[in-house]
């Protein structure tokens, strides 16, 4: 079992996986503090950072600053912001600056950005030297709620998103809730997406705290602290009960199959759709889709879509800017979805708000038929 602390400054969320067990940490000032929990974790006195051009101006220098003072010796690599970072191209430099800097198996990378940078960086971490020790400080709120724990890591492929990568579980995570402050309200709001997907899988009453919620959640302080520690132990369980997705952990993917495929669909081009954003818009679609199949009453989907638009997240496919290719090719992308099983299309589906579940052998040629009905032509 994993358990959030009640008390302590700051909340500390445990992801249970036996002796590959580790921390999430959460709270303000864990950037300017890193280097006291690494150093009180990990032996490995050299470390490998690795972030954006975004993030670097922000949150490098203090980083930095902090595992000098420790005594960590440590190199950096600053990477173009955005999805279309995870990629072979940019993989490449990830690797071959963890070599460069010597990174031997008791020290560690560090991903200090958003999915993107956590994404990308925990796949060479994955592959370098066969496994190299990876330690994430996630900066958007999408990091800090999802992309950092669990250990899914990767690339994506014209083919589809995330296609090629590897479980590699990070062996700490420092979510510094302060840097929350500068991030775009754009970002913020992709970020959310992901939070209410854990009230919508199985936490109804989350879900309506949520509801009723949300501004605070977005204006910082406690009720942000505590979306994002609800947020980290949900996934923690599930990550602790099912780490490989064989069963329960593909119920994080709500939202996903349609949402993935519009990410493809829109050559990952975060001017048009980023992540959060068509996890917003799939998951609208996944309780449309149930109401359709008469699974939920169609009153769920309209209360999924009226708190996502509150809250200024697109829910439509027409509310992505461009043309999108047609239904066809959308059911292209989610042919290559790695839940398919023997051709078979997997889903995410629910009975209702907090009600998710696994749904093996959806016909595809229902999926069609919604697709073009909801396709903005
Ligand atoms: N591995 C997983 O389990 C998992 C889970 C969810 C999402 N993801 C992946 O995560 C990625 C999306 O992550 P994301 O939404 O963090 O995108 P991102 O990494 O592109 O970050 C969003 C933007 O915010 C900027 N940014 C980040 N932190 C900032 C800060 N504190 N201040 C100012 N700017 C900041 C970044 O530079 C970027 O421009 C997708 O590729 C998605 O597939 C993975
Ligand atoms: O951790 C998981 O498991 C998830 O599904 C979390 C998702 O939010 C995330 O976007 C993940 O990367 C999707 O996984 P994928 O296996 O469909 O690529
Ligand atoms: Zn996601």
């Amino acid at each position: 079992m994993t358990r959030a602390s009640l008390s302590a400054a700051p909340k500390t969320v445990r992801v249970d996986l036996g002796d590959r067990s580790y921390d999430i940490l959460i709270g303000p000032g864990l950037i300017a503090t890193a280097a006291g929990e690494i150093a009180g974790r990990l032996k490995g006195r050299r470390m490998a950072v690795i972030t954006d051009e975004h993030v670097a101006p922000l949150y490098l220098e203090p980083l930095m600053a902090s595992l000098k003072e420790k005594g960590i010796e440590a190199v950096s690599l600053v990477l173009p912001a955005g999805e279309k970072t995870k990629s072979f191209e940019h993989l490449i430099p990830v690797c071959e600056a963890i070599l460069g800097a010597r990174i031997e198996r008791n020290d560690a990378v560090i991903a200090l950005g958003g999915g993107v940078i956590g994404d990308l960086t925990g796949f060479a971490a994955g592959i370098a030297r066969r496994g190299s020790r990876f330690i994430q400080i996630p900066t958007s709120l999408l990091a800090q709620v999802d992309s950092s724990v669990g250990g899914k890591t990767g690339i994506n492929s014209p083919h589809g998103k995330n296609l090629i990568g590897v479980f590699h579980q990070p062996d700490l995570v420092l979510a510094d809730t302060d840097v929350l402050d500068t991030l775009s309200p754009r970002e913020f709001r992709a970020g959310y997406a992901e939070v209410a997907k854990y009230g919508l899988i199985d936490k109804p009453d989350f879900f309506a705290w949520l509801e009723k919620n949300w501004q605070a959640v977005f204006a910082g302080g406690e009720a942000r602290i505590e979306a994002i520690a609800i947020s980290c132990q949900a996934k923690a369980d599930v990550v602790a009960a099912d780490e490989r997705e064989n069963g329960r952990r593909a119920l994080l993917n709500l939202g996903h199959t349609f949402g993935h495929a519009l990410e493809a669909a829109t050559q990952y081009d975060g001017r048009r759709l980023v992540h959060g954003e068509g996890v917003a818009i799939g998951m609208v679609l996944a309780h449309q889709f149930s109401a359709r199949m008469n699974l939920a009453s169609p009153d769920d989907a309209t209360r999924v879509e009226t708190h996502l638009k509150a809250v200024g997240l697109p829910t439509r496919m027409n509310d992505i800017p461009g043309t999108l290719p047609p239904a066809e090719k959308l059911m292209d992308a989610i042919a290559q979805d790695k839940k398919v099983k023997g051709g078979k299309l997997t889903f995410i589906l629910t009975r209702g708000i907090g009600q998710s579940f696994v749904a093996d052998d959806v016909p595809a040629n229902e999926v069609l038929r919604f697709l073009e009905e909801k396709h903005p032509g």
